[in-house]
């Protein structure tokens, strides 16, 4: 199972080595201001579900609110660490 230190480890790989056909890399080339618009649309969708789809579709949408969270991390040059020190 993958855990989010894990996962910040391939999107930071996929944003170092950018293969061909990477969703990541799209979207880092997309830029900030595109990607917080994703991560409010996913934050709706993060609602939505928690308030009417139940367990398993809440589970999935945070796990796609914390992709584009990392995604947007590696746009600001953050690591895991920078957010962790504010937990
Ligand atoms: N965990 C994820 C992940 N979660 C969400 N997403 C993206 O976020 C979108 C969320 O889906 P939605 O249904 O909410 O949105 P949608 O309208 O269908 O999608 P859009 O066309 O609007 O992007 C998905 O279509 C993916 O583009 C993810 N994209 C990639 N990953 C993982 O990230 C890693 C690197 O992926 P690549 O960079 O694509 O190789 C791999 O391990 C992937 O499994």
């Amino acid at each position: 199972m993958k855990t989010f230190d894990a996962l910040y480890a391939e999107l930071a790989e996929r944003a170092r080595t950018r293969p061909a056909g990477s969703g990541t890399v799209r979207a880092l080339d997309a830029g900030v201001h595109t990607i917080g618009k994703k991560i409010v649309e996913e934050a709706a969708e993060v609602w939505m579900a928690a308030e009417y789809e139940g367990r398993e579709k809440t589970a999935e949408e945070i796990s796609q609110l914390l992709y584009h969270l990392q995604v947007l991390m590696l746009a600001c040059e953050l690591t895991p660490e920078d957010v962790y020190r504010h937990l």
